[in-house]
C-alpha cells in the first residue's frame, strides 16, 4: 500500500475494519446499552460473577476435546482475578463462555443474579448491555476516527455518553495530547491506552481482558496494566485477565491457573 492514494488507502482500512467487526461478530452486541444494574448479585451479595461446574467439549477429528470439565469460579465486583494456563488450556474458550460469545455444554454462568447460559441471543444482549467490556491484545480502534472519536465510541453505543468521565480517563491514561491524532500515528502503547480507555469510557461492571498487554514490551506493559487495574478498581468494576506471565498474574487480587481443563 506505499504508492497507494489517501483515499484507496482509507479504502482499504476501512475494508480491515468492517471484517474485524464481521469476525468479532456478536461481541458488539455487549457494548450496547444500559443493564449495569442488572449486573449485582442478589441483595446483600457482592458477588459478580459465578460459574459453576462449566464443561466445554469441541468437536475435532479425534474425537470431542473435553477443554473445559468442571470449572467452579467466583469474582466479586471490584476485584481482579488473573487466569493462567499452558497454550491451549482453554483461557481464551473460558472468557468467551462468560462474555456469551459461545455457550457451554454443561454448566451455569451467573452474572449478577442471572444465570446467562441458555439464553437467546437477544436476551444476552439485552442483559449485557453495557455490562462487559472486552480488552484484547489486537487493539481493533477504528482507523478512520481520531483517539478522542475511538474512546467515545463504545460509551455513546453504550447509551451512556459522558464528556466528563472522558476527559479524567483521557487524563489518566496520557492521552490528553493526542486527542486529535489518528490510530495510525500513535505508538503501540498509546493505541493500548486507548483500547483501555475506550472500554472503561462506557464504565462495564465486568472488564473481561485477553493477553492486554501481550503486545507491549514489558515496561510500557507493566504501565498499561498498572493504569488498566487502578481504573477498573475506581470504577468498582470487576476484572478477569487472561496472562501467560506470572508476573502480571501476581498483580491482581487473586489467580487462578487452568491445567488439564481444570482449575488448580
Ligand atoms: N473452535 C474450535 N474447535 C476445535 N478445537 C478448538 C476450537 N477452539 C479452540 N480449540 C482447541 O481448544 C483448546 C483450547 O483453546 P483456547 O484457545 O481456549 O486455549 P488458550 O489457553 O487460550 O490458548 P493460548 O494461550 O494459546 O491462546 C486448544 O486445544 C484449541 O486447539
Amino acid at each position: 500500500m506505499q504508492n497507494a492514494s489517501p483515499l484507496k488507502k482509507t479504502i482499504v482500512q476501512l475494508r480491515q475494519w468492517v471484517w474485524r467487526l464481521y469476525e468479532s461478530g456478536r461481541c458488539l452486541a455487549l457494548f450496547h446499552g444500559h443493564a449495569v444494574s442488572d449486573a449485582r448479585g442478589p441483595p446483600g451479595s457482592n458477588m459478580l460473577l459465578r460459574l459453576h461446574q462449566i464443561d466445554k467439549f469441541y468437536p475435532t477429528g479425534e474425537g470431542p476435546l473435553h477443554v473445559l470439565n468442571g470449572i467452579d469460579l467466583s469474582l466479586e465486583a471490584g476485584k481482579s482475578l488473573a487466569l493462567t494456563g499452558e497454550s491451549g488450556s482453554g483461557k481464551s474458550t473460558l472468557l468467551h463462555l462468560v462474555a456469551g460469545l459461545d455457550s457451554p455444554d454443561a454448566g451455569e454462568i451467573h452474572l449478577g443474579g442471572t444465570n446467562i447460559v441458555g439464553l437467546n441471543d437477544t436476551a444476552l444482549a439485552a442483559l449485557r448491555r453495557g455490562t462487559i467490556g472486552l480488552v484484547f491484545q489486537q487493539f481493533n480502534l477504528i482507523p478512520s476516527l481520531d483517539v478522542a472519536a475511538n474512546l467515545a465510541f463504545q460509551a455513546r453505543l453504550a447509551g451512556r455518553p459522558d464528556p466528563a468521565w472522558l476527559k479524567v480517563l483521557a487524563n489518566r491514561l496520557g492521552l490528553s495530547q493526542v486527542l486529535k491524532r489518528y490510530p495510525e500515528q500513535l505508538s503501540a502503547g498509546q493505541q493500548q491506552r486507548v483500547a483501555i480507555g475506550r472500554t472503561l469510557a462506557a464504565r462495564p461492571r465486568l472488564v473481561l481482558a485477553d493477553e492486554p498487554t501481550g503486545n507491549l514490551d514489558e515496561a510500557t506493559g507493566d504501565a498499561v496494566l498498572d493504569l488498566m487495574l487502578s481504573l477498573v478498581a475506581e470504577t468498582g468494576a470487576a476484572l478477569l485477565m487472561v496472562t501467560h506471565s506470572n508476573r502480571l498474574a501476581n498483580r491482581l487480587n487473586a489467580r487462578v491457573h487452568l491445567h488439564a481443563g481444570r482449575l488448580v
